[in-house]
């Protein structure tokens, strides 16, 4: 599958001579999912904006189905659903008539049989006649989507899509988007949430200070960041480590009881075995093991630390 969105070298000074992004590359794959991940002031909103036509660039190309945002604004923008963080609709029109209005300023004629199904898919069909003030928080949320894909895009961002919602809520979405991707949609979402990206996207976009530092398929980027603890508790506690088992990467736990040995599990060879046995000869009995994985928050928050650095 090629590139739907190709983003090359793209740079925004804002007016005050802020440079929000500094030379940003980056090739979406049409039906793929990706994660924009970056602290606070990294530059996702100037970047979504940027796509999506809101804010005008000052420098490089970004192109939408093959049509350059700036020279062919509309067809570009037509391309695109943009699903806000805030919620913003008009409480007093039904359902029906505000996803029917938003087809409509994309300039295009009604499609009722496309608008039912996206309704459906969004279990929001029995709801198209109530106005939206009679709707839940979440039922909310599906209309701001439902009106981000009335005029059929290829693309759709989604900007903290879970932002503020509960467990149940936040699962939904996470079916939800999985079924859009299924049904060939590509799904660029930005999250504080680095679960959510571990969850669902097929790549994560790491973004700090207006420069993207990573782009990564997110089981490479586990595999090649990722770390594993291994904790052993010990049969009797010790006091100290014993000779000839320093330098191994092991910890010792305050109370002496546990053991932790950290690897990476890309390393070919994880020492415990090794391990295992040293421990053996040193007259250390082992009772129980845990292991755990770092997470794809460990990993980002690893990788702007160092670029903090
Ligand atoms: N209109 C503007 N004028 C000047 N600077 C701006 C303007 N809009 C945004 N910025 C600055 O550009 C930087 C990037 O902002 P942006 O909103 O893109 O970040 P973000 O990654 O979306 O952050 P957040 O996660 O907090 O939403 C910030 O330092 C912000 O202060």
């Amino acid at each position: 599958m090629g590139a739907i969105i190709s983003i090359t070298d793209l740079r925004k000074s804002y007016d005050n001579g802020f440079q929000a992004l500094k030379g940003v590359s980056l090739d979406i794959e049409e039906g793929e999912i990706i994660a924009l991940l970056g602290p606070n002031g990294a530059g996702k909103t100037t970047l979504i904006g940027a796509v999506c036509g809101l804010v005008r660039i000052t420098g490089g190309t970004v192109t939408v189905g093959g049509h350059d945002v700036v020279h062919d604004p509309r067809r570009a923008r037509s391309q695109i659903g943009l699903v806000p963080q805030e919620i913003a609709l008009d409480i007093f029109e039904t359902v029906w008539k505000s996803v029917r209005y938003t087809r409509g300023l994309f300039g295009l004629p009604p499609d009722d049989a496309h608008l039912e199904r996206v309704l459906k898919s969004l279990s929001l069909w029995d709801k198209r006649d109530n106005q939206c003030k009679e709707l839940s928080g979440g039922m909310k949320r599906r209309v701001m989507i439902a009106k981000a894909l009335s005029h059929a895009p290829k693309v759709l961002f989604l900007d903290e899509p879970t932002a503020g919602v509960d467990v149940n809520l936040r699962r939904d979405m996470w079916a939800l988007v999985r079924e859009l991707r299924a049904s060939g949609v590509t799904v660029i979402l930005t999250t504080h949430y680095i679960e959510e990206a571990e969850e669902m996207a097929d790549r994560v976009a790491v973004i700090n200070k207006g420069e993207i530092l990573l782009v990564e398929d997110k089981a490479h980027l586990m595999k090649r960041f990722g770390r594993k603890l291994l904790t052993l508790e010990l049969a009797e506690p010790v006091t100290a480590l014993p000779a000839g088992l320093e330098g191994r990467g092991l910890t010792l736990s305050e109370d002496g009881a546990h053991l932790v040995y950290g690897y990476d599990t890309a390393a070919e060879h994880t020492g415990i075995t090794r391990l295992i046995s040293d421990l053996a000869d040193a007259g250390l009995r082992v009772r129980d093991l845990d292991s755990e994985k770092s997470s794809l928050e460990d990993v980002f928050l690893r990788l702007v630390e160092e670029e903090q650095a």
